[in-house]
């Protein structure tokens, strides 16, 4: 099984993938920030170093599609052995197939990172239009997510934990920048009709805090599965 979780910078994607791979025993396939030698350049000279970051988040990104499909193809073929099928969300340990939450998609990248950097001038065509072309190439191989979960933040929010947070690149990130992929967030969720979706409003929730907080987000989660086959 996939699961996905998808937000803009700050939302709090990577504490919500650890919270619920300690709870369910999913493994967390993580964003490459550390080490990552693009980012803190990328974010003092945008126009300089926007292609070269989007294919090094492309590339890892697309590692991971990889490693879906391995263990998309490993759990049907212990479905197939078994001859049982499906799966069940339950907690830590006693479900036998494998589960991977995922700290941010594929898709995110290229709708809503590399198109802003376009639309703001901060990609050339050229550069935009060889990145779609490797995009949808390799599209052919991505499975939508069993689950893509919406982390949905207001800009006050996303700023508060960019600042909480404290990577130094990051503190120069303009409010224009956050906005402007919010607006585009909010316009990819709306279109999202790849599969099922769960939204949580991350401006009242506070999962990482509050242990209510996160029951709830799992009763959420556990519904959207309620009747799958187990
Ligand atoms: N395709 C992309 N283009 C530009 N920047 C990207 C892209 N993908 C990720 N980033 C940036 O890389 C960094 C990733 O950091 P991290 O994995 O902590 O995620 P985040 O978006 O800040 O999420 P969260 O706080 O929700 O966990 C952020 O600065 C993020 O915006």
């Amino acid at each position: 099984m996939h699961i996905a979780i998808t937000g803009n910078i700050g939302a709090g994607k990577t504490t919500l993938a650890e919270q619920l791979a300690a709870y369910y025993g999913w493994e967390v396939l993580y964003e490459a920030v550390e080490g990552n030698p693009y980012l803190a350049d990328f974010y003092s000279n945008m126009p300089r170093w926007s292609f070269n970051l989007q294919i090094y988040f492309l590339n890892s990104r697309f590692l991971q599609v990889k490693r879906i499909i391995d263990i998309q193809a490993a759990n049907q073929h212990q479905t197939f052995q078994s001859g049982s099928g499906g799966f069940s969300l339950t907690q830590s340990g006693s479900g036998s197939r494998h589960t991977v939450v995922q700290d941010r998609t594929i898709y995110e990248d290229a709708a809503i990172f590399a198109r802003n950097l376009y639309v703001s001038g901060d990609m050339s065509e050229r550069d935009y239009n060889t990145y779609s072309q490797l995009f949808a190439n390799m599209m052919s191989l991505v499975r939508p997510p069993d689950l893509m979960i919406y982390l949905r933040a207001s800009l006050p929010k996303l700023r508060e934990q960019i600042k909480k947070r404290g990577r130094l690149f990051e503190q120069s990130i303009s409010n224009e920048y956050l906005g402007n992929l919010n607006q585009l967030y909010e316009e990819f969720i709306t279109s999202y009709k790849l599969g099922p979706l769960l939204i949580l409003d991350v401006d009242t929730l506070d999962y990482a805090k509050h242990p209510t907080d996160f029951e709830y987000v799992v009763e959420q989660i556990n519904s959207r599965f309620e009747g799958k086959p187990a």
